[in-house]
């Protein structure tokens, strides 16, 4: 297929300029050049084929950039991101110093809003709405386009109630595929399908019911059909809202056939949409399959554990114990609050929950952690999936900040496994029972080790490992950054090896002071390592320490610096923040050379 109608489109006024009756086959061009890049380049795929239409038919009405229009989350924007000037750079998606995977202010000024994490998308645009309003601008139109499980999220829920009473003029465009990167859940969803059903059956309408005039629900794909609600709706003052029925990975069939796996689905065959595999044989496992596998496992022992996920259930091999245990481990939806507060009633009523969320998410999440779980000091078990830098996600969602912002949390253990057989045996010992809430944080993808599914061994709150004893710098990392650290030891000469201690920290809370003082008092230097933010991370923790008890080492913080680190791959980013092999070895080596 040739692309002579999407080359032709710089930006949203050349699109404007084609006539209606070439749209369906500029959708097309779009979805196979869609297709054709992300087959080799990689990202989210099935969002963005399912709004391709809607993409072409938001821009052709709405003159954007002035009127506004945001994006929730943000990864189905890529027909967006085309037809508005990065056509000929979209081969540079998620890749280091390439376009991000998500809408971005900085990349362009038709992406009004950032995104990354869901469910903002009504909020921000209700924002620039009212805030139109109070500037006098009468003829902008502001729209918000949000898919069936971000709707379900709690801030979605705040900004429609908001909406309800509101004279903005903000279009919310639900664009409901049924599913989100696994299948939508809760009794929204049921509500959502039954009106897809019986649009004329008789149930209040939940949208009309909060004051909001609704359409739909209506056909997402058909192009025609769309341009002339669209142009109807465009005249109409105050809030509305627009049904759309779509189908996730529309236009590839087996993106269609299986959109759990089409979300996001690495490499494929552009023609036949058949997956390149991976060669993993052989290959350690990965942090979230250890997890799956072995809560699974310890729920067997013991009819106490429960498990919950908002929304992930794949991302975090929760499903293998939602499938084995469908009583016991629990789908929430977006809804990361609720699943923190949900653990947390768990708790006190006696179960033993795990509460799966990756760290970035958490984030939504801090008032419950604090005021919900730690203040009550429920011994909910978080494992915090995702933590440290994540890769081509990027900004949004790297799980950098939760050393520090779980560090300042009275009562709360945090442990950060440095393979994947320490996640094995924290789980085992968190599920025998702790005093206290615990954090356990690991990383995206695989460990280094193979043989995992050894007998568990209970491990000792609060005790750090020293790894190898030297006589003039401390190394001192957590997590698996004791891998950046041995591979930067695997680079210094007998002589310099000699002078370098290492020590594994693995819990920031409650530290080990008796090794701590170990390390101020044997050692001329201390580096520590971690892949979070320096600031307010372990690295704090230790110059605490060291201030507290009046050693004067010097101490050297090496972890993510004060800026948002962008995507790419890990090791590109290792390398960005100075926590790769080669980085620590020269800071190593140069340290030593002074001394
Ligand atoms: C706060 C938050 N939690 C979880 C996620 C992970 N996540 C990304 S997309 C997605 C599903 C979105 O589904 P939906 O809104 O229906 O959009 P679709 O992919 O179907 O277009 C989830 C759970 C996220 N981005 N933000
Ligand atoms: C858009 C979004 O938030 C998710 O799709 C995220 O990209 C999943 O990340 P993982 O690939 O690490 O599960
Ligand atoms: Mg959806």
């Amino acid at each position: 297929m040739s692309n002579s109608l999407l080359n032709t489109i710089n930006d949203p006024s050349d699109l404007r300029s084609l006539p209606p009756d070439q749209l369906e086959d500029l959708a097309a061009e779009l979805r196979r050049f869609i297709i054709d890049i992300v087959a080799t380049k990689e990202g989210h795929l099935g969002a963005s084929l399912g709004v391709v239409e809607l993409t072409i038919a938001l821009h052709y009405i709405f003159n954007t950039p002035d009127d506004k229009l945001v994006w929730d989350v943000g990864h189905q924007a890529y027909g967006h991101k085309i037809l508005t000037g990065r056509r000929d750079i979209f081969d540079t998606n998620r890749q280091l110093d390439g376009i991000s995977g998500f809408p971005k202010r900085s990349e362009s000024i038709y992406d009004t809003f950032g995104t990354g994490h869901s469910s903002t998308s009504i909020s921000a645009a209700l924002g620039m709405a009212m805030a139109s309003k109070m500037q006098g601008i009468s003829d902008r139109r502001h729209i918000a386009v949000i898919g069936d499980a971000s709707i379900a999220a709690g801030m979605a829920f705040e900004a429609l109630n908001h909406t309800g009473v509101s004279d903005a003029n903000l279009l919310i465009i639900l664009n409901d595929n049924a599913i989100g990167i696994d299948p939508s859940v809760g009794a929204l969803k049921n509500y959502l399908t039954r009106i897809k059903e019986y649009p004329n059956h008789r149930a209040p309408n939940i949208i009309k019911a909060l004051n909001i005039d609704y359409t739909g629900p209506i056909d997402g794909h058909d192009l025609p059909l769309l341009l002339k609600e669209l142009e109807r709706i465009k005249k109409l003052e105050g809030p509305h809202f627009l049904h759309l029925i779509t189908t996730k990975g529309k236009g590839l069939k087996k993106a269609e056939e299986d959109q759990v796996r089409y979300h996001a689905p690495g490499r494929f065959d552009a023609r036949t949409g058949k997956l390149i595999p991976e060669n993993t044989e052989g290959l350690p496992p990965r942090f979230q399959d250890v997890f799956g596998k072995t809560v699974t496992e310890l729920a067997g022992y013991n009819d106490k554990i429960t498990a919950i996920t908002p929304a992930m259930p794949t991302g975090s091999s929760l499903n293998i114990m939602m499938k084995t245990y469908p009583d016991r481990a629990f789908d929430v939806g977006i809804a990361e609050q609720h699943a923190v507060t949900l653990a947390a009633g768990m708790a006190e009523s006696g179960m033993i929950p795990f509460c799966n969320i990756y760290s970035t998410f958490l984030q939504r999440a801090y008032d419950q952690v604090i005021h919900d779980v730690a203040l009550q000091d429920l011994p909910v078990i978080f494992c915090l999936d995702r933590a440290g830098l994540v890769g081509h996600d990027g900004a949004t969602h790297h799980g950098i900040f939760d050393l520090a912002f779980l560090r300042c949390i009275p009562n709360l253990i945090i442990f950060a496994p440095r393979n994947v057989v320490e996640l094995r045996n924290i789980l085992y010992t968190a599920s025998k029972g702790l005093a206290h809430p615990i954090a356990i944080r690991y990383p995206r993808g695989r460990g280094r080790i193979t043989e995992w599914e050894k007998p568990f061994n209970t491990i000792a709150i609060g005790k750090g490992d020293i790894l190898r004893k030297g006589n003039k710098i401390a190394l001192v990392t957590i997590g698996n950054m004791a891998y950046n650290v041995q591979d930067a030891l695997s680079q210094l000469t007998k002589e310099e090896l000699q002078a370098v201690s290492h020590y594994d920290l693995r819990f920031l809370k409650p530290l080990d002071t008796k090794m701590l003082h170990e390390v101020f008092l044997e050692h001329r230097a201390v580096i520590t390592v971690e892949d979070g933010v320096v600031h307010g991370g372990m690295g704090s923790a230790l110059l605490e320490f060291a201030a507290e008890h009046g050693y004067k080492t010097p101490v050297f913080l090496k972890g993510i610096p004060d800026t948002f680190i962008e995507h790419g791959n890990v090791k590109e980013l290792f390398r960005i923040a100075e926590i790769d092999e080669m980085s620590l070895a020269q800071e190593l080596k140069q340290l030593l050379a002074k001394m």
